[in-house]
């Protein structure tokens, strides 16, 4: 059997993590033969609720967990983990931005970068789902600078999965038969969700989604709106944001990044090198491919006057919420 991997959950008694923690345990993320430590950190005053979390995970007798910690200490979370799953942060109620949690959330990602850097393993991946991911994720690699930036990624995932559903269900197709659907920049109401490099198969025969959805206005309108406001539509309905969906998505988006994507590509927030114009060092959400554990930028992809608007009005609220993000950092 392989060596036991060791993965940390933050927010681990919050409830993206009651969905996630199930996942991860039974094998979904990183195969059903490869057994798991599992360290889970939340906040003193949830340490009761997190004691009933861990019984449950015990209680599922699944026969992947070696061991489970249970902790209020990034020290003790973040030591010698392979893969940290960033949850634990505020959420938004209904109508609030994203970008309200700022203030909120982005020093708990300040001191978690600082005891990442210290007692992770250098090659640990971490996916940010905490809002705002995107810039979250940004401070948390620049606190954590003895870790490879590439490490760092932040969750659009949930969005991808989004827009691949709202395709399927328009087409009346099952939603593995559209692919390389592409979310661009912040995990925002800004992000861009663009169909114009994804295909669908229908019958065996593989076309492009706006040559099978034969409505442009609908991919230009309706579409992007219904992607960029879903999740808000979620907390509106159900009082609580996306959870079931958020931990699917982050069980992808690990997934794929220890499996590989194969010829297909995925949406996930990087830390750009400039690609496609993109200021470098903002985290922004591209298409990349995955192999032997790293990814790259999906490059030359041809893009229109309109997707060009669309990728650099979400690249500048990332850049405005990076510049405030560090203020708060440092004040
Ligand atoms: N990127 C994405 O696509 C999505 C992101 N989210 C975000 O994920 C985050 C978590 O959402 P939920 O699980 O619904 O919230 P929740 O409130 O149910 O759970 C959050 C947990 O984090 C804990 N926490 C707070 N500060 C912490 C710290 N310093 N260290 C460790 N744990 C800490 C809380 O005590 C709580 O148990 C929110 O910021 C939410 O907006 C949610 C859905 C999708
Ligand atoms: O909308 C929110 O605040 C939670 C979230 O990030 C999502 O559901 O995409």
């Amino acid at each position: 059997m392989a060596e036991t991997l060791k993965v940390v959950v933050t927010g681990a008694a919050g409830q993206i993590a009651y969905s996630l923690l199930f996942s991860v345990a039974k094998g979904d993320v990183f195969g059903k033969d490869q057994p798991l430590e599992l360290l889970l950190l939340d906040i003193t005053p949830m340490m009761e609720v997190l004691n009933g979390v861990v019984m449950e995970l015990m209680d599922c007798a699944i026969p992947l967990v070696k061991n489970i910690v249970a902790t209020d200490d990034p020290m003790v979370a973040f030591k010698d983990v392979d893969a940290a799953f960033m949850v634990g942060a505020m959420p938004r109620r209904e109508g609030m931005e994203r970008k309200d949690l700022l203030k909120a959330n982005v020093k708990i990602f300040k001191a978690q970068g600082q005891a990442m850097d210290q007692v992770a393993k250098k090659t640990v991946k971490v996916i940010v789902v905490g809002n705002p991911a995107n810039t979250n994720g940004c401070i948390l690699s620049k606190y954590a600078p003895s870790i490879p930036k590439a490490n760092f990624t932040c969750m659009t995932r949930l969005d991808q999965n989004r827009a691949q559903a709202q395709i399927a269900a328009k087409l009346g197709v099952s939603n593995e038969q559209v692919s390389n659907v592409i979310i661009w920049g912040n995990h925002s109401s800004t992000q861009f969700p663009d169909v114009a490099h994804a295909s669908v198969t229908i019958q065996g025969k593989t076309m492009s989604v706006p040559e099978a959805i034969k409505d442009d206005s609908y991919l230009n309108n309706e579409f992007i709106k219904t992607v960029q406001q879903r999740g808000a539509a979620v907390i509106k309905a159900r009082k609580l944001s996306s959870a079931m969906s958020a931990a699917k998505a982050a069980c992808d988006h690990m997934r794929d990044w220890f499996v590989g994507t194969g010829k297909n590509w995925v949406s996930m927030g990087v830390i750009s090198d400039g690609s496609y114009g993109i200021r470098e060092g903002l985290m922004y959400s591209y298409p990349v491919k995955i192999q032997d554990k790293a990814w790259t930028i999906v490059q030359d992809l041809k893009i229109s006057q309109f997707a060009r608007e669309k990728m650099d009005a979400t690249a500048a609220e990332l850049s405005e919420e990076l510049d405030a993000a560090l203020a708060e950092c440092e004040a």
